[in-house]
């Protein structure tokens, strides 16, 4: 297989040769670098960030992924914590100057978890409140991915979600929202906690993974989702895969170690990749 650009940077992923066509694959390149102060132009592309906040404590780096996010949902109950935690973060700053600065543009779930006092704050700050209550067959995090697609215009290759407090906590929620990122296989989303972060790594394309080492790593992994994962490749772990078949009740990469600065995953199969996020 061919290792060529994908359209994420605009350009074809198919390439011909006189008369034969060869099959080729897209390259599609991920970078961690929203969990750096400064946002690096050289380890991919340049990507647009939107943040949702879901109900479960905030990670201490939430103010920097707020900085680098151009809109901020919070999932219902989500919103306590904005209120509640953020304050926090900032103890010399009065409160209400920093539940101003960080406000959110929209609100969006089945609001039994929100508590009244926070929705009436927001809502008189000019908060968007998005009542689906009637909707009990999809998840809050699922309603804001929704509409991100549908209100934000993410037909923006470049757009990437980022979702905090989505792992730990209680397991039917963490594995609804590892079905998230299943149900939206082509839009980029990260699923992030204090300690971790777990994306999608659609069979679709080959990935070469940019590892910010100040920040993540070593450990990490690669998970088949539903299904065996039939073939996988791998360069820049310790224990790289070399064609392998990977399936619950048999072989999954997890304490996995990174070992280079580039990761590549080749795969006939979707996989969820993991990496540890370093405390400072
Ligand atoms: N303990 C948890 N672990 C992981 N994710 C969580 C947890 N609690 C809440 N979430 C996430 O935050 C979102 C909003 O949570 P909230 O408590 O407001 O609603 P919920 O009624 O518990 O969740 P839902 O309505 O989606 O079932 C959830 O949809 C889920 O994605
Ligand atoms: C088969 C099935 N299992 C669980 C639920 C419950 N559920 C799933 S998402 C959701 C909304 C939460 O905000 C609720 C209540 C369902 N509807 N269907």
């Amino acid at each position: 297989m061919m290792f060529i650009p994908s359209p994420f940077f605009n350009l074809s992923n198919r390439i011909s040769r006189g008369v034969r066509k060869l099959a080729t694959m897209s390259l599609t390149s991920h970078s961690s670098s929203f969990l750096l102060p400064n946002l690096p132009t050289d380890d991919g592309p340049s990507l647009t960030y939107a943040l949702v906040i879901l109900n479960q404590s905030l990670p201490k780096f939430t103010p920097l992924l707020w900085k680098h996010a151009k809109v901020h949902i919070c999932a219902d109950g989500g919103a306590n914590r904005v209120f509640d935690e953020l304050p926090g973060m900032f103890p010399h700053e009065e409160a209400s100057e920093i539940r101003k600065r960080y406000k959110p543009y929209a609100i969006k779930g089945d609001m039994d978890s929100i508590r009244t006092d926070v929705l009436d704050y927001y809502r008189g700050l000019g908060t968007k409140i998005i009542d689906e209550s009637q909707d009990q067959d999809t998840t809050d995090l699922n309603k804001c991915v929704t509409y991100i697609r549908d209100s934000l215009n993410p037909e923006h290759p470049n757009l990437c979600i980022l979702v905090t407090g989505a792992l730990g906590g209680r397991f039917d929620h963490e594995m609804g929202n590892i079905n998230v990122i299943c149900c939206f296989p082509s839009m980029r989303i990260i699923l992030l906690s204090d300690d971790s972060l777990i994306q999608l790594l659609p069979s679709k394309h080959h990935h070469k993974i940019h590892i910010h080492s100040s920040v993540e790593g070593p450990h990490c992994g690669l998970i088949p989702i539903g299904m065996v994962a039939g073939r996988t490749s791998t360069t820049g772990l310790q224990w790289n895969l070399d064609n392998s078949e990977m399936r619950f009740g048999g072989l999954v990469s997890t304490s996995n170690i990174v070992k280079e600065n580039i990761v590549t995953v080749q795969s006939d199969s979707d996989l969820l990749w993991t990496i540890s996020i370093k405390k400072d």
